[in-house]
């Protein structure tokens, strides 16, 4: 059996290639944005975000971040527009975050890191399910949203709120009529190249969707992010902290922005 990945010197991302060599393929994620050398496309259509709270199911501490799932056998919440064509369904939505303010995000921004940064993860419906359409180019895509310190978020105290019953690796509970919504920034300007999934398998087949504008957070929800163990009860207690891998080589692909 693979030896499980995760953050640590011994099973991080210097080390994931050992196990899944994609890790240095041609389209890897994340990246460093550089908005000078983004392309302005005014092709790119506004993205198109709508999220139903009733699809809301629960809250997960998967052993590398927590994540919020959705019920996806319906088009109640979809990304539509934007970069991508179809119809693509909400999966998850979870978050990277780092062990100060100073370090958390997994795309930078001229090399500028935030202290977290939010994924939502949805799948092209041209496929059956997400795990066939993690298998292809044009599967996935996943909108990133970078946190700031600054006002504490009420939208994010909602599942923090929620943390100390999933505070070890495999702890869940339910977390019903959740809008995700309401973690989306005010404009929805954003960047998109063609990448990967950041953790393994690392599969090439998300179209990211970066945006420029982040929300705020504060220092002392950003300190209870961190109250998240990767280990489970009863194992030796792990901090869940610097869960997001650096950027990748770029390897000669384009950045668009859907903004001047
Ligand atoms: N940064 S990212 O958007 O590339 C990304 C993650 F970084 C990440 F941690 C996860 S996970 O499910 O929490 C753990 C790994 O499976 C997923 N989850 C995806 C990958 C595999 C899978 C299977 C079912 C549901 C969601 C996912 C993910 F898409
Ligand atoms: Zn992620």
């Amino acid at each position: 059996m693979a030896q499980p990945w995760g953050y640590a010197e011994h099973n991080g991302p210097e080390k994931w290639a050992q196990n899944f060599p994609i890790a240095n393929g041609p389209r890897q994620s994340p990246i460093d944005i550089i908005p000078a050398k983004a392309s302005h496309d005014p092709g790119l259509k506004p993205l198109k975000l709508k999220y139903d709270p009733s699809t809301c199911l629960d809250i997960l501490n998967n052993g590398h971040s927590f994540q919020v799932t959705f019920a996806d056998d319906t088009n109640s919440s979809t990304l539509t527009d934007g970069p991508v064509s179809g119809t693509y369904r909400l999966k998850q939505f979870h978050l990277h975050w780092g062990a100060t303010d100073q370090r958390g995000s997994e795309h930078t921004v001229a090399g500028v890191m935030y202290p977290a940064e939010l994924h939502l993860v949805h799948w092209n419906t041209k496929y059956p399910n997400f795990g066939e359409a993690a298998k292809q180019p044009d599967g996935l895509a996943v909108v990133g949203i970078f946190l700031k310190i600054g006002d504490k978020n009420p939208s994010l105290q909602k599942m923090l709120d929620v943390f100390d019953v999933i505070r070890a690796k495999g702890k869940q509970t339910s977390f019903p009529n959740f809008d995700p919504s309401t973690l989306l920034p005010d404009f929805l300007d954003y960047w998109t190249y063609e990448g990967s999934l950041t953790t393994p398998p690392l599969l090439e087949s998300v179209t990211w969707i970066v945006c420029k504008q982040p929300i705020p957070v504060s220092s002392a929800q950003m300190a209870k992010f961190r109250s998240l163990l990767f280990s489970a009860e009863g194992e030796a207690e792990c901090c869940m902290v610097d869960n997001y891998r650096p950027p990748q080589p770029l390897k000669g692909r384009s950045v668009r922005a859907s903004f001047k």
